[in-house]
Order: structure tokens, then C-alpha cells, then sequence
């Protein structure tokens, strides 16, 4: 069996340009239902703050839709090389979802922690619960759709999915709606308009990480 990455060193503290010795700080983890807008506004926190967050890529078995890049949204991989990996306890939380399968392996975490960046994961709520469960320091974001009507019509647009794919998505929204209802998150953004739903979450993000919220920050 390879090695796996020692759960300590996601968790251990890093020097930040030589002079400083410096927590790392929370890993910070988005979910929510399947269309309810978390790749629209992580794309956004991405571009505001490039040098600020690190996406850890999931693998996942479902297949790459027409405008996600491999390596870069996710890897992309087969469900027997997936068995394998979770075999090897390669990841730190892995779910099935809409028949497919889900993972973040600790490299894929550790690597952004390694470029110095603030590490998020964008994972199913099964996920959430196992992350839940290590010892890593994180923070838990849900966004929600404004309304499961919503939610079906943004889903439909997309266009990405066939009617059996959507239908799958509506249900496990309902209970992923349910257990974020009962408080299973530090914070929910009600991803109505994008524009002030984004801003919501950018400030959430930098309360929790004790910046300022205009412009991109140094470490
Ligand atoms: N506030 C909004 N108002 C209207 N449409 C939106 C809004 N936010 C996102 N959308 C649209 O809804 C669709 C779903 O958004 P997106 O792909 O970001 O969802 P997601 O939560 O990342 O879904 P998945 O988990 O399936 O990847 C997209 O077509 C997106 O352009």
C-alpha cells in the first residue's frame, strides 16, 4: 500500500514567508444542493482573491461536463481506479451522489496548503459529515437555492443533466435542505441574486479569516 499523508500534517502549523510562524487557517468547506449555485460563487471568490484560496480538486466518477477542465474542476476517474483509491484510504471523505461516486483525497488538500492558500472544498453533505468527523480545523458554508422551484428551474437551464440525473438532484436537495435547517453549518448563504449572495459569503469568509474584506490581501 503507498503511503498516505499523515492526518497531522493538515493540521500542523506553517511558517508563511520565513519571517512570520503562522496558523494554518481553516479549511473552508461549501455545500449545498446540486444547482444551487456553489461553482457560480466559488468562481467568483476565485477570481476576486487569486492569490488568497486553492480549490482542493475532488475526484469523482460522474463524467466531465462540456466546460469543466480535468485536473483543474476535478479528476475525473473510473469507478475501479476510485475503489482503489479508497481502498488505499487515500481520502478524507468520499459519497455517492446521483450514482456516482465523490472524493477529496488528503493530497488534494494538502497540496493547496502547501502553496500557502487558503484551502476550500466544494463536497456533498455526506461529506460534510465525515469532514466533520477528522480532527481538521474547518469551517461549514451552505448555500441554498431560495426555493426547491428555483432550484429545478437553474437545474433544467443548466442543461447538463438528463431528466433522471435532475430528478435524483431534486430529492437529495430536499434533504440536504433539512439537515442545513437544523443547523448543521456554521452559515448559509441564500443564493438569491448572485451579486448580493456573493457578497455575503466573500464577507463571511473573510470574518472567518480575520481580513479585511476589500481587494486582494497579502499574507
Ligand atoms: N443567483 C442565481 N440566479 C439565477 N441563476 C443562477 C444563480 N446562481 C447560479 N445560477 C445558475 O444556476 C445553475 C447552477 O449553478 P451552479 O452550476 O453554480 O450550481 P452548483 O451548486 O455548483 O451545482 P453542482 O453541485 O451540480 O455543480 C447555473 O446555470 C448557474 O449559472
Amino acid at each position: 500500500m503507498p503511503p498516505t499523508i499523515p492526518l497531522f500534517r493538515l493540521l500542523s502549523p506553517r511558517a508563511v514567508r520565513g519571517v512570520h510562524t503562522v496558523s494554518t487557517p481553516p479549511v473552508i468547506v461549501i455545500s449545498g444542493p446540486s444547482g444551487a449555485g456553489k461553482s457560480t460563487l466559488l468562481k467568483r471568490l476565485f477570481t476576486a482573491h487569486p492569490n488568497t484560496f486553492g480549490f482542493s480538486v475532488s475526484h469523482t466518477t460522474r463524467p466531465p461536463r462540456p466546460t469543466e477542465r480535468p485536473g483543474i474542476d476535478y479528476h475525473f476517474t473510473t469507478a475501479p481506479h476510485f475503489h482503489t483509491l479508497k481502498s488505499q484510504n487515500a481520502f478524507i471523505e468520499h459519497a455517492t451522489f446521483a450514482a456516482h461516486s465523490y472524493g477529496t483525497s488528503r493530497s488534494a488538500i494538502q497540496s493547496v496548503l502547501d502553496s500557502g492558500r487558503v484551502c476550500v472544498l466544494d463536497i456533498e453533505l455526506e461529506g460534510v459529515k465525515q469532514v466533520k468527523q477528522t480532527e481538521i480545523e474547518a469551517r461549514f458554508v451552505f448555500v441554498a437555492p431560495p426555493s426547491l422551484a428555483e432550484l429545478e428551474r437553474r437545474l433544467r437551464a443548466r442543461g447538463t443533466e438528463g431528466e433522471e440525473a435532475v430528478r435524483r438532484r431534486l430529492e437529495s436537495a430536499g434533504r440536504e435542505m433539512e439537515w442545513a435547517e437544523k443547523g448543521g453549518h456554521d452559515k448559509v448563504v441564500v443564493n438569491d441574486e448572485v451579486e448580493r449572495a456573493y457578497e455575503e459569503l466573500e464577507g463571511w469568509i473573510m470574518g472567518v479569516l480575520g481580513r479585511g474584506r476589500i481587494g486582494e490581501e497579502k499574507l
